[in-house]
């Protein structure tokens, strides 16, 4: 046993793929905790099929999945790091994965993670993966953090386990409670608002006016540059992400990748009574026309993420005002 999965009434074979996850999962963390003690596992090594440069653990981390998951249900494998689906057998499930979330974090010991997202497969490699995110079996995710854990949804509710470091077993701990409605955090990296769409720009403008702004409140900002640590924090305690598209060349969609990144963080979030949008449209219900199309995202509390939508439904004059002189969302 790797992880404890009574209960959840899964299949065989979706049993089996997440016991591997898990067990990749655990020697991850290990190897992670020991980095620099052999290998400097920051270290860069090439270039991936985005065009991200790779770092060792990329790597490392892609092979460890790929060959834990040759020979089982899984028939079609997708990873950030290759630029092709791979297929790995016969299997029914098709599953997608961003090895090493939040790369740049590697060397200054900061939480990473790994996002994965399984879809029954169809009988093409692509097709299994190009399509809607609502039709996910599972979306979840590992964090190598102070602790290292899993946290999925199965489409029913979200599940959260914990690795115990002396057992080497993921210890299931409750599930994941419906995100708390009013909290005043918020997570963008703020280092791009001179590129970001007015609607964000005037969005972000209302929070940082805080008390003496249209909101009437202050709020708090966070921004680690790890989709999985923002992803958990806000699964644990709410707030709001948002990683818009801006006018930096090839950032038009953003910088997060549809199919391993965000449908898998959506399926989460939705499950927990929250919301995710491209900023106006639900990630789950958006059709990914290739593997490693970026989308703009915005998560986390349903009624943050609606009110950025509203925020695009602003008429242009309104979101390029100054705060002080906007007349809607006063709080
Ligand atoms: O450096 P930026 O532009 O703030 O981007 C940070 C984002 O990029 C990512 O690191 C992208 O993921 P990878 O590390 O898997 O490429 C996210 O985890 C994070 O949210
Ligand atoms: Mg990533
Ligand atoms: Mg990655």
């Amino acid at each position: 046993m790797a992880i404890e999965l009574e209960g959840l009434g899964l299949s065989p074979e979706l049993a089996d793929v997440m016991t591997r996850l898990a067990r990749v999962g655990a020697d991850l963390a290990r190897t992670i905790a020991r980095n620099g003690v052999e290998a400097d596992l920051a270290a860069g090594v090439g270039t991936n099929a985005g065009g991200d440069g790779q770092k060792a653990l990329d790597v490392m981390a892609d092979d460890a999945f790929r060959e834990a998951l040759t020979g089982t249900a899984v028939a079609y494998y997708a990873s950030e790091e290759q630029d092709e689906v791979v297929t790995l057998g016969e299997g029914t499930l098709a599953l997608a994965i961003d090895p090493l979330d939040g790369s740049s974090n590697i060397d200054v010991n900061v939480s990473i993670g790994t996002i994965f997202s399984i879809f029954p497969a169809t009988d093409d490699p692509n097709t299994s993966f190009l399509r809607k995110g609502s039709e996910q079996l599972a979306g979840g995710y590992i964090i190598y953090g102070p602790q290292c854990a899993i946290v999925c949804t199965f489409g029913k509710g979200v599940h959260h386990w914990v690795l115990d470091l002396d057992t080497r077993n993921f210890k299931r701990l409750p599930d994941i409670k419906m995100l708390p409605q009013d909290t005043s955090e918020y997570a963008i990296n703020a280092s791009n608002y001179r590129h970001w769409p007015s609607p964000i720009r005037a969005f972000i403008d209302d929070l940082v006016a805080g008390a003496e702004g249209p909101r009437g409140r202050n709020f708090n900002m966070r921004w680690i540059a790890s989709l999985v640590a923002e992803t958990h924090r806000i699964l644990m305690r709410g707030g709001v992400f948002l990683y818009p598209g801006d006018e930096r060349k090839g950032y038009a969609r953003g910088r997060l990748r549809h199919v391993y990144e965000c449908a898998p963080i959506a399926f989460l979030i939705t499950q927990v009574g929250g919301g995710a949008t491209d900023g106006c449209e639900d990630i789950l219900s958006a059709l990914p026309d290739k593997l490693h199309a970026r989308t703009p995202f915005v998560f986390g509390c349903a009624a943050k993420v609606a009110r950025v939508t509203a925020y695009h439904d602003l008429p242009g004059e309104e979101t390029s005002a100054l705060f002080n002189t906007r007349g809607l969302f006063r709080s």
